[in-house]
């Protein structure tokens, strides 16, 4: 029997006022597996996700759930009928509603049975001790637990949410996070969580699906997408990064850290290698002369300190290169604050570097 994810949605499209905002976007996620869809502000996260959840319709694509059309331009189950849970932000608690009132409140059935599953998802996050209190006697982290235990109640098959966590202050953030990844895991709900930070895409996601402009323009495991970007924006996405610029002569470009394949370009192409800062390497000046090259690390150039800084866990040294003046960064752990005209050499870690052809 064919392979049938829990969610699947094939080339939705939204248009507003004659723009695209959501271009034939499909995905499909796995019972258990929380993808992430991450993507700049006003790339179309918020409204692929309203679409799923029924409070927006496509203009045209089709949304599966467990092997089900929930919705084409033809069908159109309402959102109470797609099994699909939601947390948003700015989906508060009822002010006038108990906690055991909330999280009963999308349950039907008998009201011990109610009661039952409320007891039970409140202890599930911890906070039985609350099921009489109302929602302004909890902090912030805890009204964001009951809202979880509110839209895990009915069982949905499928949890949407965005930005769910952006709210809350740092320090509570990733503990929340952490808690309630292993509720959804444990419940075997298939999510699908909307973001714009890449930390928090990467501490979640067994899949990030990367959006830009109301495109997916990569797909895959974090790993993969994080060290396998397909452009320069993909790669710029998670972290700084430095931009070496050369020109392809005979499949090769020459630059400061010697040459770089790039086969399959055509002579005369700009090329454009990125590489990050963590994987730009520092060694010392031995009178004019840099370390030995290596197959690794290639050949070492030699650039002079802009600036330096300590960022919390490690340093950020800016240089400008001898060879050509371009500016590179480097990340260094703990504490290295080289004074600004100290001259250094630079290795880059070929494995680690991208060549993309330059966009015009
Ligand atoms: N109802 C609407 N009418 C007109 N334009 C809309 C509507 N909803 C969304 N848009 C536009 O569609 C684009 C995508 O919005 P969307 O909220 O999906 O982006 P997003 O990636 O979720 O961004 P953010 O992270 O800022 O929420 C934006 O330019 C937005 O202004």
């Amino acid at each position: 029997m064919a392979h049938i994810p829990r969610l699947e949605i094939k080339d939705l499209t939204r248009s507003f006022g004659g723009r695209v905002v959501v271009d034939h976007v499909s995905l499909s996620v796995e019972v258990g597996q929380v993808t992430c869809l991450l993507g700049p502000s006003g790339c179309g996260k918020s409204t692929t996700l309203r679409m799923i959840a029924g409070v927006e319709m496509q203009d045209s694509g089709e949304i599966w759930v467990d092997g089900r059309l929930v919705c084409d331009t033809v069908t159109r189950v309402p959102p109470e009928g797609r099994s699909i849970g939601l947390m948003f932000q700015d989906f508060a608690l009822f002010p006038h509603l108990s906690v055991a009132d909330n999280v009963a409140f999308g349950l039907k059935g008998p009201k011990a049975r109610k009661r039952a599953r409320v007891c039970e998802l409140l202890e599930r996050v911890d906070l039985l001790r609350f099921i009489d209190s109302f929602p302004h006697e909890l902090s912030g982290g805890e009204q964001q637990r009951v809202a979880l235990a509110r839209a895990l109640a009915p069982r949905p098959k499928i949890m949407l949410m965005d930005e769910p966590f952006s709210g809350l202050d740092n320090r509570l953030r990733d503990g929340i996070r952490d808690e309630t990844l292993s509720i959804l895991k444990e419940e075997g709900t298939a999510v699908l969580l909307v973001t714009h930070e890449p930390e928090e895409a990467m501490r979640m996601a067994d899949e990030i699906a990367l959006m830009r402009a109301g495109h997916i323009v990569q797909q895959g495991a974090p790993y993969n997408v994080f060290n396998a970007p397909v452009d320069k924006e993909a790669a710029a996405f998670f972290s700084d990064i430095n931009v070496i610029r050369g020109t392809v002569r005979g499949a090769l470009t020459e630059t400061a850290f010697g040459q770089f394949l790039a086969p399959g370009v055509p002579d005369g192409t700009e090329v454009e290698i990125v590489i990050r800062p963590q994987h730009v390497r520092i060694d010392f000046d031995r009178n004019g002369r840099g370390p030995n090259p290596t197959s690794v690390d290639g050949t070492p150039a030699r650039a002079v300190v802009e600036r330096s800084r300590f960022i919390g866990k490690e340093s950020l040294v800016e240089f400008r290169l001898d060879y050509d003046g371009t500016a590179m960064s480097a990340t260094v752990p703990s504490v290295f604050l080289p004074k600004p005209g100290t001259p250094l050499w630079l290795m880059i870690r070929r494995d680690r570097c991208f060549v993309f052809p330059a966009k015009r």
